[in-house]
C-alpha cells in the first residue's frame, strides 16, 4: 500500500505532466482535436446565433432583418406555429415564425434548422426588454458549404424579399419656406398601375420592361464600362395617353420610390441642387409636363445671347402653370436643370431614373433630352386596337365581343386617347352591361370621326380661300405692276417728244 505522501508525490508529477502538455501548442491542438472529435460524435451539430441587436452601437442587425424576411416568406408553408402581423397597407396580414418554433430548410440537399427565440435580457441599453434571436443549426460535416454559401444566399434572398415587400413612398417637394420639417413630403405610393392593366402595343411593352430590367441588374454592367448608374427616360405625347400611367407602372415594375418634383416651387438653381441630394437611391425622379412649367427655349435662347453674362444678371425668369397663367417668378434655368440632371448622373451614388414627360417634344431644347441625358425617348400615342383590348380587359372583364371589329375600324380612323376611350367603358350605372358600354363608345368614337372630318373640310375651305385671295392678291399686284409700267413707259415717250 501506498503512503499518503506517496500518492501526493504521483499526483503532483501528473499534474505537471498536464499542465506541461497543455503548455506545449502541439500537443494541446491534438487533446482539443479529441476533445471536439468526442463532443462531435455526441452532438454533431454547430450552432449559429444571429442576434436582434448587435455592433458596439446596438443597432438592428441587417443579418437578423434579412433573416427574418427570408424565413417569413417561406413560413406559412413550414412553420406549424405561426404569429400574425399587420403588413405594410395595415390590410393585409403577414404570417412569421412563431417563438421559438422551428423550421426544417434544405440548401443543395444539406438539411439545416432554423429556430427562432427570445430570452429576458437585464441589459438595460437594449431597445427592448428581451433579447431575439435566430439560431441556424447543421451537421459539422456542412461548416464550409454554409459558412461560405448558405449564409450569403440568404442573406441575398432576405434582401431582395424587403425590396419587394418595402412600402414604397410618393415625394413631393417642400416649397423652401417649409424645409424646417423636411425638403421633401412624403405619402405611401399606392397607385395600381401595372404594365398589365397599361393599354400600350405589346412590344413596346417587352421593350420597356426588358430595358427596366438590364437596368435594374447592370450594377456590375455600369461600372465596368465606367457609366454612372442612372437612366433617364422621356416620356412625350397628347394629354391623356398614358404618360403617369407609365410612370406609376414602372416604380412597381421596379418596386422604387417615386420623387415627383415640381418645379414651379423651385426657386433657384441652388434649391434645385439642395433637392437632388436628398433623394435616396432606387427611385424615380419625375418632372411632369417639363414644356409647360419651366420656358426652355426661351431660356436657352436668353442665355446664349448672354453668355457673357454671369446667371445671377440673367434675370428672373417667368414660369407658368398647365393652365398658362403665370406663376411666381423663379431663376430656375435651363443651364440649372441641366446641371441637376448631370448632378444626378454624377454626385448620387445608387441607382436612380430620371423621367420626364412634356406634351410636345418639339418645344424642349435639345441638350435637355440628348441621349446621355434622356436616354430613351417614349412616344405615347393615341389608342390603337390593341391599347383598347387592355381597357376592354381592364374595365369590362372581356377578352372579346362582336361589336370589337366596329370598334377597330373606328380606332383606325379616328384619333382618341386612352383616357377617353376608359372613359367610355366605364358603366355609369348598375344597368350598363359591356354591350351597352361599348355601344356609347362606338356612338363617341363616330361622333369624334365625324368632328374630325368637319374641321378637316373647314380647314380646307379656310385654306383654298386664303390661297384664292392670295392669288387675288397676286393678280391684283400684277395688274397694278404692268399699270405702273405703262403710265412709267407712256411719261418716258411724253418726255423724249418735249
Ligand atoms: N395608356 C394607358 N393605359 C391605361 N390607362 C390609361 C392610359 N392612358 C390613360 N389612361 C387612363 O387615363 C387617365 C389619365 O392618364 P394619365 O394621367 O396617365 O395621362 P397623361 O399622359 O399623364 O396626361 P397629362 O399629359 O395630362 O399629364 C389615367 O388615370 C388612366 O386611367
Ligand atoms: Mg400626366
Amino acid at each position: 500500500m501506498r503512503t499518503a505522501s506517496e500518492i501526493w508525490t504521483h499526483l503532483s508529477s501528473v499534474m505537471a505532466g498536464l499542465i506541461f502538455a497543455w503548455a506545449t501548442p502541439q500537443l494541446r491542438m491534438h487533446i482539443e482535436g479529441y476533445a471536439h472529435k468526442a463532443v462531435g460524435h455526441v452532438y454533431p451539430y454547430i450552432e449559429v446565433t444571429f442576434p436582434e441587436f448587435a455592433g458596439e452601437r446596438l443597432e438592428r442587425s441587417e443579418a437578423y432583418i434579412a433573416i427574418q424576411n427570408y424565413l417569413n416568406a417561406s413560413a406559412s408553408a413550414r412553420a406549424k406555429r405561426l404569429k400574425v402581423e399587420s403588413g405594410k397597407d395595415s390590410q393585409s396580414l403577414v404570417l412569421s415564425m412563431d417563438d421559438d418554433e422551428e423550421v426544417v430548410h434544405e440548401f443543395e440537399g444539406v438539411k439545416l434548422w432554423w429556430s427562432s427565440s427570445q430570452i429576458i435580457s437585464r441589459n438595460s441599453t437594449l431597445p427592448l426588454p428581451y433579447r431575439r434571436f435566430y439560431r441556424l443549426a447543421f451537421h459539422w460535416r456542412h461548416r464550409q458549404l454554409i459558412t461560405l454559401s448558405y449564409i450569403k444566399h440568404v442573406l441575398a434572398k432576405g434582401k431582395a424579399v424587403a425590396a419587394n415587400n418595402r412600402q414604397r413612398k410618393l415625394f413631393t417637394n417642400n416649397p423652401s419656406s417649409n424645409w424646417d420639417s423636411s425638403k421633401w413630403n412624403h405619402v405611401a405610393f399606392e397607385h395600381p398601375a401595372t404594365f398589365d392593366t397599361l393599354a400600350m402595343e405589346s412590344s413596346k411593352k417587352t421593350e420597356i420592361m426588358n430595358d427596366l430590367l438590364k437596368f435594374k441588374q447592370g450594377k456590375e454592367y455600369y461600372a465596368r464600362i465606367g457609366k454612372a448608374w442612372k437612366r433617364g427616360y422621356l416620356l412625350y405625347g397628347p394629354p391623356g395617353t398614358g404618360k403617369s400611367t407609365l410612370i406609376a407602372a414602372m416604380a412597381n415594375f421596379l418596386s422604387y420610390d417615386v420623387y415627383d418634383l415640381e418645379l414651379t416651387t423651385v426657386k433657384d438653381n441652388t434649391e434645385l441642387r439642395k433637392l437632388l441630394i436628398e433623394t435616396t437611391a432606387k427611385s424615380i425622379i419625375v418632372i411632369e409636363d417639363i414644356d409647360c412649367s419651366l420656358d426652355l427655349t426661351g431660356q436657352r435662347k436668353m442665355k446664349k445671347q448672354e453668355r457673357d453674362s454671369d446667371e445671377g444678371k440673367a434675370g428672373p425668369v417667368k414660369r407658368m402653370t398647365k393652365g398658362g397663367e403665370e406663376s411666381k417668378e423663379s431663376k430656375v434655368t435651363l443651364s440649372g436643370l441641366l446641371n441637376f440632371i448631370d448632378g444626378l448622373w454624377s454626385s448620387c451614388r445608387g441607382e436612380r431614373i430620371i423621367v420626364l414627360t412634356a406634351n410636345f417634344i418639339e418645344k424642349l431644347d435639345p441638350a435637355l433630352i440628348r441621349r446621355g441625358r434622356m436616354d430613351k425617348h417614349i412616344e405615347m400615342s393615341y389608342c390603337c386596337f390593341e391599347s383598347f383590348k387592355v381597357l376592354a380587359r381592364n374595365y369590362l372583364g372581356i377578352e372579346s365581343h362582336p361589336l370589337f371589329t366596329t370598334v377597330r375600324q373606328l380606332l383606325e380612323e379616328t384619333k382618341m386617347t386612352p383616357a377617353d376611350v376608359a372613359e367610355n367603358l366605364i358603366p355609369k350605372s348598375d344597368d350598363e352591361d359591356e354591350e351597352a358600354c361599348l355601344e356609347g363608345l362606338i356612338e363617341t368614337l363616330k361622333k369624334v370621326k365625324e368632328y374630325a372630318r368637319k374641321k378637316l373640310e373647314e380647314e380646307e375651305k379656310a385654306a383654298a380661300a386664303a390661297e384664292a385671295t392670295a392669288a387675288r392678291a397676286m393678280t391684283e399686284k400684277a395688274a397694278a405692276a404692268a399699270a405702273w409700267s405703262l403710265i412709267v413707259l407712256t411719261f418716258d415717250k411724253l418726255r423724249n417728244w418735249g
